[in-house]
């Protein structure tokens, strides 16, 4: 099964090296790339085929990670030489299926793919939807692609906002958390070195503690507070500051910043 990937930056590599890394020939996959310089990092880095974006949409599964803005200038170039039978699988933030199944031929199916960067070291989260013309098998494609990256789950196609917001976007809050706590620490008098070590375990810690036990997030915050404790006087200050609240605006503010990514392009 041939696999071309247009839009090569840090998500379309992100997904080219899991399908390396997962055991795919180099061979049944190619990139479409203009920009020469980087079609031959690609190439010595990799091993593939950088190709036209037009020579890219004869694969079988053609995959698009260009950035939304532009996503319907790709369509308008590939669109003349995609044929029925092909599967086209979106990763853009804001696309709708409908969207691009407006710019293909009749009996090309969509998927619409929210990843994120974890998938690099094989512990992404990918959400997908179908589009009107796609069936269980197209579905099937799609998951086994991003299935070589981390998980997958399908979700109706109305929640991708709320995904993008939560999931797409969500490894930067975190990074954003992480970055926060190091300056912390060097506020506290720590060398930099030991507090970004002392908070990038605590965080690669508390998230297998998460996935493994399935404890709920609640439960094991009271577990570390102890009574009248240090735990209790940090987490007083988080909710003087509001950032409980301040979460959920971010978190809006991102869902609709995905619905408006598609505003202006028909
Ligand atoms: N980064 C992330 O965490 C996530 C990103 N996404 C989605 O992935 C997509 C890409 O995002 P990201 O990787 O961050 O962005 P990048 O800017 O890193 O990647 C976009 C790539 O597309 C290339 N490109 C632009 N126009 C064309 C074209 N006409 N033909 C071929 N390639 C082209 C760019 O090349 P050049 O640099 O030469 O212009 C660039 O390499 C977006 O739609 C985004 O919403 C989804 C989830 C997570
Ligand atoms: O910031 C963005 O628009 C993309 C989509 C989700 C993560 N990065």
């Amino acid at each position: 099964m041939s696999v071309a990937i247009i839009g090569a930056g840090v998500m379309g590599e992100t997904l080219l090296s899991g399908l390396i890394r997962a055991g795919r020939d180099a061979a049944d996959l190619v990139v479409g790339e203009k920009r020469t310089d980087r079609a031959e990092e690609l190439r010595d880095r990799y091993g593939v085929d950088v190709v036209s974006n037009v020579e890219a949409a004869k694969a079988e599964t053609v995959v698009l990670v260009v950035k939304p803005q532009d996503m319907t200038e790709v369509l308008g170039e590939i669109a003349p030489h995609l044929r029925p039978g092909q599967l086209l699988v979106s990763l853009a933030a804001g696309i709708t299926t409908a969207l691009i199944e407006k710019h293909i031929p009749d009996g090309v199916a969509v998927v619409r793919v929210m990843p994120n960067t974890p998938a690099l070291v094989d512990e992404g989260m990918a959400a997908i939807s179908a589009g009107s013309h796609c069936d269980e098998a197209h579905l099937e494609i799609a998951e086994g692609l991003l299935a070589a990256t981390g998980r997958v789950v399908r979700v109706p196609e109305k929640q991708q906002d709320a995904v993008t917001a939560i999931s797409g976007s969500g490894p930067a809050y975190l990074f954003f958390v992480v970055e926060s706590m190091i300056e912390a620490g060097v506020h506290l008098g720590l060398p930099r070195t030991t507090a970004t070590e002392l908070v990038v375990q605590t965080v690669v810690g508390s998230a297998k503690l998460l996935r493994e036990t399935g404890t709920h997030p609640t439960v094991l915050r009271e577990q570390v507070t102890s009574p009248g404790g240090t735990t209790a006087a940090a987490i007083r200050e988080l909710e003087d500051h509001k950032v409980r609240a301040a979460f959920i605006t971010a978190m809006e503010a991102a869902r609709d910043r995905s619905r408006s990514l598609a505003e202006g392009l028909d």
